[in-house]
């Protein structure tokens, strides 16, 4: 794949007007109004790019419910956690005020303990499973989940914070959001390191954002399957089977849920008594992220003491991510905390910890080599499990698809060690597949075809809050 400099000359059918058909969830196909071609200021070159980004703008504005974004609709009807910090960047771009309005809707369901949910069910809706009625019950339907996911909205509260034009709302809203963040940050230390280790554990793959990553495979046949009330799965009403995890895998994640739902979602339990225990490393590469964002902010705020205690966290995390890498793979790996065993899968998120930037010179060199070689592999990158495994599964979910989010923070990371080719290979692979296949949850390595949910809130915003500036001959 050619470097981003040569994304000008953009395959002919992605040229093709598409429609937008906002309602159609299952239609790959979207149609652009043809206002957007007529602007004559533009050069023809970037007319792709323009639909692209016209096209995000539509899909965040449909899948605004009003101050949150669902991620799509049907498949995905309630704000959901990491994409809601993601989605914020891209709103960031058409409107700021309500970028910052995103992440006050999301943590308005903080819990009392710092825990910020996975999903908050704002509206109800009866498309999704499982839904409100079985994170808490029939008769007392919860508000949210009990679990969380990757502490992505730090990241976010920084960049709103030094890109915005408006400095004054920035001001105020940080000052607004940094004591959520903080006590969501210490629930971390304290709910998911009581031990003091560094690095924090993961109880739900959901909570990994990567639910059927291959790394959990072994953990998550360790977890007995208890006699849970039937259910009906609504995600294949929407997608494909071949797309989605596997009925063994959601008879397991719902064991999880009613174990964790008969101990109230106490954190002080959870942790002791949850059957899959792992240390993910997405999970942690963006806490550490978060964590360095978090103190800078810290410090912008004047809160100095603040900034100590979260020092504290990085430096003890810095020293155990070390546990996590595999020499002789050149690669980072997930670990299960139960058995103490580094995971064997080589995922996408072994190479988080660029993004953390808490890999080494010769750490980031290896990853680059390793990834190089994936993409290799490959038509378009990066796949989320190493492409050369026998069991790599391009269209299933976490086993092999491209996921734009994880691309923007790979790249973010090959940025910062100075892999400046490798970056913007990457970026125009991203480009390409979102150019030439529209804008969808995930998309096939091997064939680039789109793949989940389609109009995809978190992939628009990746458009909209990366793409938009990294698609330039310039890079
Ligand atoms: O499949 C599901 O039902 C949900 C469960 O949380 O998970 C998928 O969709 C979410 C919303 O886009 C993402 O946040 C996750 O990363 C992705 O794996």
């Amino acid at each position: 794949m050619a470097p981003v400099a040569c994304l000008t000359t953009v395959p002919a059918e992605a040229q093709a007007h598409q429609s937008f058909h906002a309602n159609d969830a299952a239609s790959a196909v979207v149609v652009i109004p043809g206002a957007i071609n007529t602007d004559k200021g533009v050069n023809d070159e970037y007319e792709p790019l323009k639909n692209l980004l016209e096209l995000s703008k539509q899909i965040l504005t449909e899948n605004d419910r009003g101050g949150y974004t669902i991620p799509a609709k049907g498949l995905y009807p309630y704000q959901w956690n990491w994409d809601s910090a993601l989605v914020a960047l891209g709103w960031a771009t058409l409107d700021e005020g309500r970028a910052w309005q995103e992440l006050e809707m999301l943590f308005s369901a903080q819990w009392e303990d710092g825990l910020v949910p996975h999903i908050v069910f704002h509206k109800p809706s009866p498309t999704y499973f499982p839904g409100p009625e079985i994170w808490g019950s029939v008769e007392q339907p919860m508000g949210t989940t009990g679990i969380t996911q990757p502490p992505v909205a730090a990241i976010t509260v920084r960049k709103l914070y030094e890109e915005g034009v408006n400095k004054e709302l920035a001001m105020q809203k940080a000052k607004e959001l940094f004591p959520k963040l903080l006590a969501w940050h210490r629930w971390f230390q304290t709910a998911r390191d009581p031990h003091g280790t560094g690095l924090v554990a993961t109880l739900h793959p959901w909570e990994s954002g990567m639910d059927n990553s291959p790394a959990w495979d072994e953990p998550l046949h360790n977890v007995p399957v208890d006699p849970i009330p039937p259910y009906v799965r609504k995600d294949l009403g929407h997608v494909d089977s071949a797309m989605r995890p596997k009925q063994e895998e959601y008879d397991r994640f719902l064991t999880l849920v009613y174990r964790f739902r008969a101990v109230n979602y106490d954190c002080t339990k959870l942790y002791f008594l949850s059957p899959f225990r792992v240390t993910d490393l997405c999970t942690n590469a963006v806490l550490y992220r978060a964590n360095l964002d978090l103190r800078w902010l810290a410090t912008e705020l004047g809160e100095n003491e603040i900034a100590e205690e979260i020092d504290g966290w990085v430096e003890k995390a810095h020293k155990a991510f070390d546990t996590l890498y595999d020499a002789k793979a050149g690669m980072y790996k997930s670990k299960d905390q139960l058995t103490g065993k580094l995971l064997a899968a080589k995922t996408s998120a072994g190479f988080l910890p660029l993004f953390a930037r808490v890999a080494s010179a010769e750490q980031a060199a290896s990853l680059a080599a390793t990834l190089e070689r994936w993409l290799d592999c490959v038509k378009s990158g990066i796949p989320s499990y190493d492409p050369e495994a026998a069991n790599f599964e391009p269209l299933r979910y976490w086993r092999g698809p491209v996921w734009a989010i994880i691309n923007w923070m790979i790249t973010d990371g090959l940025r910062a060690y100075g892999y400046e080719d490798l970056a913007c290979r990457v970026e125009a692979d991203t480009y390409e597949l979102l150019v030439s296949h529209g804008i969808s949850e995930y998309y096939n390595p091997v064939t680039g075809a789109a793949a989940g949910g389609k109009l995809f809130s978190w992939t628009a915003a990746m458009c909209l809050a990366w793409l938009s500036k990294a698609a330039t001959p310039a890079c």
